[in-house]
């Protein structure tokens, strides 16, 4: 008997999907028992790099959800709607769901989980996060004995691109995104790239995941990389740092009351860390646990085939479990997901952190004494100051402090901009 697959999209990750279901041959045999049923489209004139049957694609996506004959449905649309609506019709007529929607699975997971639950079906994700990197199943399954304390990521593969062409060739933002748009990298709208709301989706479903409970989506405190200049990135390199857009989720645990720090944002990332050398679309997840200590997940993370490789496992896991028990009777707790609490988040003025601030000042004498006594008043306290060199007429001075109270830092920083002397502060980044 084939396990019939409707699948919902045919851009850049349905085609590379359809494309490893039409090609089993030297893969795993349980692939030669799933057929692609129907596909749903919203052009269906345009030229396509696979070819289907005649009657197989249609722009009618309710029709597949709804079709009696189709065992899973993949979700490959991206956006909100109809994507949500779907997935939840497809849910309803008790069809597994595989998606690679983390936009969705970041707003609507309760809603979706407790949909699917109640019908007893699995909805599978792990090419929502790190592409082709297997993260999802290692974080619900494999790391379950732990504890998890921090999980840090470069996990957007398209800003990660272009960090790493601005940094290694001096290359230009809008040359690069545009590049990375053509790889099939970057999301349709790709302000969700560079904005790091795509990152922020992504780090709430895997803090969701590491750290057992739900996760609000607007909780996560979120930066892009827009403000990242071509100064800023040759003095981090300067300074011993490359910069990198990372999401953050950690715990505080052992604390009196837990809770969690959500963040996404271009940060300075030591040279000798491993994160440093996580180039091009590649990304990697840092995960430290107790008591496994920390282990790194590696690989692309965009792109067709990597994208398709985590749809098409997680399709192969629905159909070995359909394979080996028929319909599903209780669901595998170790592949659904149940949670119950919400998760405490740390407002970002409480969290800790380094920084690395850039001043443009007047050309007089004291200024680094100014500077160096109003963070000191605030609590700031500072690993280096330098002056860089000249903008025109101005002085170009950094600073990079210890670990600080980001409360603390901001108030520092508004008792500076109030200062004669200070002409700007064009960069604030956060130092890893
Ligand atoms: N690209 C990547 O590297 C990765 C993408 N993802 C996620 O995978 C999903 C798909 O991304 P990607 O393949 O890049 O997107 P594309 O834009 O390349 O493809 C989207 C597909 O969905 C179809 N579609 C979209 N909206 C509708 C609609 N309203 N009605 C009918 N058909 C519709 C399009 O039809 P048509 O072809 O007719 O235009 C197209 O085939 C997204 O959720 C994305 O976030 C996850 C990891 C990596
Ligand atoms: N646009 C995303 C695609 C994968 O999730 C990215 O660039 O990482
Ligand atoms: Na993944």
């Amino acid at each position: 008997m084939a396990f019939k697959i409707g699948l919902l999209g045919l851009g850049t990750v349905g085609t590379g999907t359809a494309q490893i279901l039409l090609d089993p041959s030297g893969r795993n045999p349980l692939l030669e028992e799933i057929v692609i049923h129907r596909v749903g489209v919203r052009s269906p004139d345009k030229p396509r790099s696979v070819e289907f049957l005649s009657g197989v694609m249609t722009t009618d996506l309710e029709s597949i959800v709804n079709d009696p004959d189709i065992d899973i449905v993949v979700e490959l649309l991206g956006g909100l709607e109809p994507a949500r609506s779907l997935i939840l019709q497809a849910i309803n007529h008790k069809k597994h769901v595989v998606t690679a929607n983390k936009a969705v699975i970041a707003r609507y997971g309760d809603e979706i989980y407790a949909a699917a639950n109640k019908a007893g079906v699995y909805v599978l994700l792990e090419a929502a996060v790190g592409g082709g990197i297997p993260i999802i199943k290692p974080l619900k399954q494999s790391l379950g004995a732990n504890r998890i304390n921090n999980i840090i990521g470069i996990v957007n593969g398209t800003t990660n691109y272009i960090l790493t062409q601005m940094t290694l060739y001096g290359a230009d933002f809008d040359d690069v995104l545009a590049e990375a748009q053509q790889l099939g990298y970057a999301e349709a709208d790709p302000t969700a790239d560079v904005d790091g709301l795509d990152a922020a989706d992504k780090i709430a479903i895997l803090a969701s995941l590491g750290f057992g409970g739900k996760v609000k989506r607007e909780d996560v405190y979120c930066e892009g990389i827009r403000q990242v200049s071509a100064a800023d990135i040759i003095y981090a390199d300067k300074l011993g740092f490359v910069i990198k857009l990372l999401a953050i989720a950690k715990g505080s645990r052992g604390e009196a009351s837990e809770t969690l720090q959500l963040r996404v944002h271009p940060t300075l990332v030591s040279k000798t860390h491993p994160l440093a050398n996580i180039n091009g679309v590649y990304n990697a997840i840092l995960v430290e646990g107790s008591p496994l200590g920390q282990v790194m997940f590696y690989g692309p993370g965009a792109g067709a085939g990597p994208t398709a490789s985590s749809v098409v496992s997680d399709v192969m896991n629905i159909v070995a479990i359909l394979k080996s028990s028929g319909p599903v009777q209780t669901l595998d707790p170790l592949l659904s997901c149940v949670h119950q609490h919400y998760c405490q988040i740390t407002p970002i003025e409480a969290i800790e952190t380094r920084f690395y601030a850039r001043f443009l000042t007047e050309d007089v004498p004291g200024v680094i004494g100014y500077l160096g006594t109003s963070f000191g008043q605030h609590q700031v306290s500072l690993e280096s100051i330098v002056q860089i060199g000249f903008q025109g007429e101005l002085a170009e001075i950094v600073v990079v402090t210890h670990n600080v109270c980001e409360g603390n830092f901001r108030k520092a920083l508004a008792e500076i901009h109030s200062l004669e002397a200070i002409n700007s502060i064009p960069s604030i980044l956060r130092v890893l």
